[in-house]
């Protein structure tokens, strides 16, 4: 029984019988769309570290690059596609990490069509795999789905204040059709075959990615349906953020006040009960520890030296 109440008549299609064959030494082939971006390559280098892991990340570039994945490019149990997600993908794996999509208001706005036909196409196209291969898989949603939230803090059932015509609305509906996507492929091909996650992740809690890539990972390794709130509950103004990157970053920046975009939230907070009480995850590391890791990081990848 599906939940809701329909009967299960199609039964999953059972793996191709090479997987089993002697020449598949990887225990868990893994399918990463949008690997080469922020989030997606430190899940990369979360995965690789399983010596029984395969990845694939297929990314067609947009806002990632491959420099994020210079370390793996070449090793055997690592591949690089250069694929847009709008077309079919056919691979075998066993799980599918559905994380393709400009992410930033800068780079949707600047392609809106692009960006809802990432998240529509696109995940239509990898729930088609999920289901043919018989994969798991992970959905990257946001919090913008909860829109200019009405309810605060922002818990799952919240169905939130979303403006449909907006010029963010691409971004924020085409995250909240991928999810009525994942929902209804659930529904409809039955509970435990395509299990769907669905990490409501605020971009601004960015300095904290590998904490929220375990958090990734729990909900991909656990039994659980999404979605799950992974942030970071913790409060603060844009001033304050950037004054505290001023401070502990580079004091010499001088900060400037703009005009709020068009249908930005005004205030957001994730309830994380059920990430603590499912996953037993919660957010360790606060903005004032984060922020020098996340300088670091950056630093590491661009090949920026800090100054003396
Ligand atoms: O059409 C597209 C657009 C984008 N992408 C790729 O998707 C990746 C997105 O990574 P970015 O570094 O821009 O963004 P993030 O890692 O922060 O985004 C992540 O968290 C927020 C979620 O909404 C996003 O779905 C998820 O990718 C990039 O590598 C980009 O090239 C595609 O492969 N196809």
């Amino acid at each position: 029984m599906a939940a809701n109440g329909t009967t299960v008549t199609k039964a999953p299609p059972s793996p191709s019988p090479l997987r089993n064959s002697k020449f598949f030494q990887s225990n868990m082939r893994i399918l990463v769309t949008g690997g080469a971006g922020f989030i997606g390559s430190h899940l990369v280098d979360r995965l690789m570290e399983n010596e029984k892991n395969e990845v694939i990340v297929a990314d067609n570039y947009f806002t990632g690059s491959k420099d994020n994945l210079r370390k793996w490019i070449g090793h055997p149990r690592f591949e690089l596609i250069r694929h847009d997600v709008t077309e079919p993908l056919l691979v075998e794996v066993d799980q599918i990490y559905h994380l393709a999509c400009p992410a930033s208001p800068i780079f949707y706005k600047y392609n809106p069509v692009k960006t809802i036909k990432t998240n529509v196409i696109g995940t239509l196209n990898m729930l088609g795999l999920a289901k043919r291969v018989g994969a798991r898989i992970l959905l990257t949603s946001t919090s913008e789905v909860y829109g200019d939230p009405l309810e605060h803090p922002q818990k799952e059932e919240y169905w939130g204040n979303v403006n449909p015509i907006g010029v963010r609305s691409c971004y924020d509906e085409g995250k909240r059709v991928a999810e009525t996507l994942m929902f209804d492929y659930h529904r409809q091909h039955g509970i435990g075959d395509y299990p769907l996650l669905l990490p409501h992740s605020p971009h601004v809690h960015q300095s904290f990615v590998n904490l929220l890539v375990d958090g990734l990972m729990r909900l991909m390794e656990g039994e659980h349906t999404g979605p799950i709130n992974i942030g970071n509950p913790g409060e603060f103004t844009m001033m304050e953020l950037a004054e505290t990157v001023k401070e502990l970053i580079n004091p010499g920046i001088t900060l400037k006040e703009v005009e709020n975009t068009p249908d930005d939230p005004r205030q957001r907070k994730p309830d994380i009960t059920k990430a603590k009480e499912l996953l037993g995850w919660e957010p360790k590391v606060t903005l004032r520890e984060g922020l020098p890791l996340m300088e670091e990081d950056f630093r590491q990848r661009l090949g920026v030296a800090k100054k003396a």
